[in-house]
């Protein structure tokens, strides 16, 4: 999977060297480009920004410096591929695993990541007449640019890239990921048995599996119920009483 990550700040995706994504990259999974948007700017200063029409607050990112960023992006693919644009928004689509594991299997993305208020609306409004746009918030609340956000999309789509993790059944068992059905992670723990009088659950010492399981998906309904009742109404919604079998 090539992924295309655009900024004016590329040193905010230094992260992308490390850790999984890092590894990936050098084992040739993934194929991770970061460029400098002012590279499209022009003149002295290599304004990417200027005032919004109809006034308010701050500047936006202008439009030309982003379509010739776009376009020159766009079209450094093989022969004709078309990639899909996401753009971290607190006006997008939230972000969910279910989200993330479509994009996973996708050969190109493009990221564009905003910086002060936004983008000029007609980057996206031209894009969509040559590529698939999204648009994805990671929740309600306001960054100064869209870098920190396009570094958690690149790993949580990075993680379901097969042969990125070691061990792909671990994504099956995320919280959110369809094997646990929606729910959250039940309480896990490892050696020491004992550790500043806290032991570790009887059950999960025991080598019953059937009775671990259960255990597992008990806790999950407990803490999914205590944090998160929404993702139970879903469930429930979704399989009536069984959610509870
Ligand atoms: C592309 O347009 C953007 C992008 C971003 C960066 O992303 C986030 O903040 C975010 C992504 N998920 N949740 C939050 C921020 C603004 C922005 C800034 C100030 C006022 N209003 C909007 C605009």
């Amino acid at each position: 999977m090539r992924i295309d990550v655009v900024t004016i700040f590329p040193g905010y995706l230094a992260p992308l060297d490390e850790a999984l994504v890092g590894r990936a990259r050098r084992a040739g999974l993934l194929d991770v480009r970061v460029h400098d948007l002012r590279r499209w700017a022009s003149g002295v200063h290599k304004a990417v920004d200027d005032a919004p029409y109809g006034g308010g607050p701050g500047m936006l990112m202008t439009a030309p410096v982003w379509g010739a960023a776009l376009d020159e992006v766009t079209a450094s693919g093989d022969d004709d591929a078309v990639p899909r644009l996401l753009v971290p928004t607190p006006a997008g689509a939230p972000l969910t695993q279910r989200r993330a594991a479509g994009w996973a299997s996708e050969p190109w993305l493009v990221l564009a990541c905003g910086r002060y208020e936004g983008i000029d609306a007609r980057v996206l409004d031209d894009a969509r007449r040559r590529m698939p746009v999204e648009e994805v918030s990671l929740g309600d609340y306001v960054l100064a640019g869209g870098e920190v956000a396009a570094l958690v999309v690149v790993e949580a789509v990075s993680r379901l890239v097969p042969g990125v993790l070691g061990n792909p059944a671990s994504a099956e068992l995320d919280s959110f990921a369809e094997g646990t059905a929606g729910l959250l992670e039940a309480p896990a723990y490892t050696r020491p048995e004992r550790w500043r009088d806290l032991d570790v659950p009887e059950v999960l010492r025991g080598g019953n599996h059937a009775v671990v399981d259960r255990w597992r998906r008990d806790r999950s309904l407990e803490r999914t119920a205590a944090v998160r009742p929404d993702l139970l109404d879903a469930l429930v919604a979704r399989h009536g009483a069984a959610a509870f079998d």
